[in-house]
């Protein structure tokens, strides 16, 4: 380990260490540790490795989150808690019992020895005593082992009800802010708690532990003097012990010959098999990373916080040690300045003791290592609950009483973006290029059908995701039937909507859901009649056959949830097994194509409520057939009454004749506006791509 003083240039990074500027009384450290650049935030003020009044504002604010923890868990199972409590608190005193009995029995063998005789009766007691608290503990032990995988359970459901209900309302531009959150799982908060109570309970423990010292030590006031002394090498420890754990930091890999190593090991992964087969370069990668291999030589890749809690100089190791064999030092000295104030026996059990408490806070420092990262990941959870929420709810009906008073209600939704300036969170703002929309201004009137062209990337599913407030713009105003679509009440909006994109998927459920969740209400009706309308919506998404062909029909589930695998099965055998797993391994599957058939169904699932007015089309049919995607282009202009329609594509042969208009898009701004006769007049952008299309298919008459 050593401080890397020259700056490298990282290959990825989520801070400019250049612009890293420490808060007062800190400084920012730029450490190489083997392949990671770590930047750390350090007090300057601390001589040690731990900064006491840092440990303090820690354990300070994390007090209230555990009490909140402790309370909800404790709410949860009151019973299961107080049980556990009992067994727990009865483990923790084992090893003081165990060793008071057995410090018993001593001191009679050595009276006995001394005085030509042991008590019998005295000595019998004593190991019965012990007997019968060995059979108690494996007792309690036995009765309690379920306590805790049952409060585990009920503890694991709560919370992930709680991630649950919040991941599933959580808005999109809130999600992609939050991507931390996806570490967050249901156990975080029973490890989290289980942690706080294996602490409290070994705390419990220890503090028996220097309990029965100072009491063996009492003669000649011996007692406090060496339970401090046992503390001694613990508390140097954890002084002078080096840990990245608690310290706010940067990890990055920043050696280039170890990420091409890691990125030459994923191409092994089944997402690249196909090309590594097809491209015969299996070889390549091999020896490529044999390369990388050679050239990393011998710098160290284990985690950085490994690596830095190496010590470079022995002075800490030697000094702890010494710490440690202090309590022995100090019964040696008594032994030699006092031998009467203490028996062999109380010298025995006071170094048994002494160990005993070393291991034990060994094991209270190991909880305290996991503690703060755990507690910080609870933190996050707790957090859902107040996370900014990026898209806000509007106060307006939809419709509102304005648009059904209009003249023009039953046609369908209107449109108009004033000046819209809009980029993705996450995207650098600064920067003119990552503006998806730019300054874009145009009206859709109602019931019109619209078809938006233009190159990839030029903002054209933007507009859709703005319409349907899966984003809000940064400036300008969208406005829906007149109103800023910011006022409208989301939800209600939203079932004005119908939306088919490419970036819908299957969910792991039945088709029959799949299909009916379109409209969700629909799937409270009778069977018969929720049927019909699924068999109907399934027909005009062309997916009918698709679903005939499949051995359950509407039951089938096509991404379904499985956990199965075998194990020590010759797969090739004929056995029992082998013929099961085999079976168990065909799964059914269709066409990206097909898949897209059924996800258009649940769109026309959704035309049934009569409240959709604006359907949205953003390239569903990439891998659709010809004849597919006509027909379903087809379908839904046929079901255009009443709704306005817009169509994104790339293949605009067939749409652009029915069109009302045509937004053609480039970086970003809407450069042409009009009919396709109109825009083909133009000769700009539009005629461009429009006649690289109708060349590819006059180069293939030629
Ligand atoms: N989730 C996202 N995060 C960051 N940037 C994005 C995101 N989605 C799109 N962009 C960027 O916004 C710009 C506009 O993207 P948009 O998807 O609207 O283009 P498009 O015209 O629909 O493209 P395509 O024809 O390829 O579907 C592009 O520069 C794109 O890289």
């Amino acid at each position: 380990m050593g401080v890397d003083a020259e700056e490298k240039k990282p290959l990825s990074t989520t801070c400019d260490s250049g612009k890293a500027k420490s808060k007062p009384g800190t400084r920012i450290e730029n450490l190489q540790l083997g392949v990671y650049r770590v930047l750390v935030e350090r007090k300057t003020s601390s001589i040690f490795e731990i900064d006491l009044k840092d440990l303090y504002e820690i354990v300070l604010s994390r007090t209230k989150l555990v009490r909140r923890l402790v309370a909800e868990v404790v709410f949860l199972a009151p019973g299961l808690m107080f049980l556990m409590t009992l067994a727990n608190l009865w483990a923790s005193i084992e090893n003081v019992v165990l060793l008071s009995l057995e410090t018993k029995i001593l001191k009679i063998i050595e009276i006995g020895l001394s005085d030509g005789g042991a008590n019998g009766q005295a000595l019998m007691f004593a190991v019965c005593s012990r007997l019968l608290f060995v059979i108690c503990t494996a007792l309690i032990s036995h009765w309690s082992r379920d306590l805790s995988p049952s409060l585990r359970k009920k503890v694991t459901d709560y919370y992930g009800d709680f991630l649950m209900t919040k991941n599933l309302n959580m808005d999109l531009p809130t999600a992609q802010a939050n991507l931390k959150d996806r570490e967050l799982s249901s156990s975080v908060p029973w490890e989290a708690f289980d942690g706080i109570f294996e602490l409290s309970v070994k705390c419990f423990g220890v503090i028996t532990e220097l309990g029965f010292v100072a009491h063996v030590a009492r003669s000649g006031n011996h007692g406090p003097i060496f339970a401090l002394l046992c503390i001694g090498k613990p508390v140097m420890y954890l002084l002078t012990r080096k840990s990245l754990w608690d310290m706010p930091r940067i990890v990055q890999t920043n050696n280039e010959d170890y990420v091409r190593m890691q990125s030459l090991r994923w191409l092994e992964g089944k997402n690249f098999r196909m090309e590594v087969i097809t491209g015969n370069i299996a070889q390549y990668i091999m020896n490529e990373f044999n390369k990388a291999r050679g050239a990393l030589g011998d710098i160290r890749t284990e985690h950085p916080e490994f690596i830095y809690s190496r010590q470079d100089s022995p002075l800490p190791g030697c000094i702890s040690s010494v710490f440690g064999d202090l309590p022995v030092l100090y019964y040696a000295a008594i032994a030699f300045l006092a031998p009467s104030s203490m028996s062999l026996t109380t010298i025995a059990t006071l170094q048994q003791a002494s160990t005993l408490l070393r291991w034990s806070f060994w094991d209270i420092f190991f909880h305290l290592d996991n503690m703060h990262a755990l507690l910080a990941r609870v933190q996050q959870l707790y957090d859902l609950e107040t996370a900014s929420v990026a898209i806000k709810d509007g106060h307006i009906s939809y419709p509102s009483a304005q648009t059904t008073s209009s003249s023009e209600f039953d046609k369908g939704m209107a449109f108009e973006l004033r000046a819209v300036t809009f980029s993705y969170p996450g995207s650098k703002s600064s920067s003119e290029k990552t503006k998806a929309l730019d300054n874009v201004s145009f009206r859709i009137d109602p019931g019109q059908l619209v078809v938006i062209v233009g190159a990839n990337g030029s903002g054209k599913s933007t507009f859709i995701k703005l319409i349907t407030r899966l984003y809000d713009a940064d400036s300008g105003k969208v406005l829906v039937d007149g109103e800023d679509v910011q006022d409208y009440k989301v939800a209600e909006l939203r079932q004005a909507i119908a939306t088919l994109t490419q970036d819908h998927h299957l969910f792991p459920l039945s088709i029959e859901e799949n299909i009916g969740l379109g409209y969700s209400e629909f799937l409270d009706l009778e069977e018969k009649e929720r049927m019909e309308l699924i068999n109907e919506a399934s027909k005009r998404g062309g997916a009918e056959d698709v679903i005939a062909k499949l051995g359950k029909g509407m039951k089938s589930v096509l991404d379904p949830y499985m956990m199965q695998y075998g194990v020590n099965i010759d797969e090739d055998g004929d056995s029992e097994l082998a013929k099961e797993l085999k079976e168990l391994d065909k799964s059914t599957d269709v066409s990206g194509g097909e898949r897209q058939r059924i996800v258009a169904a649940r769109t026309f699932m959704r035309f049934n409520s009569k409240k959709v007015r604006f359907v949205a089309v953003d390239e569903p049919s990439s891998a659709l057939d010809a004849e597919a995607e006509l027909n379903l282009f087809n379908n839904l202009r046929e079901m255009r009454q009443g709704k306005t329609m817009v169509f994104v594509t790339h293949r605009f042969g067939h749409l652009t004749k029915h069109a009302d208009k045509i937004l053609c898009m480039k970086d970003g701004q809407v450069v042409e506006t009009g009919s396709h006769a109109e825009l083909m007049a133009m000769e700009g952008e539009y005629h461009k791509l429009y006649n690289i299309q109708a060349k590819a298919f006059e180069s293939d008459k030629e």
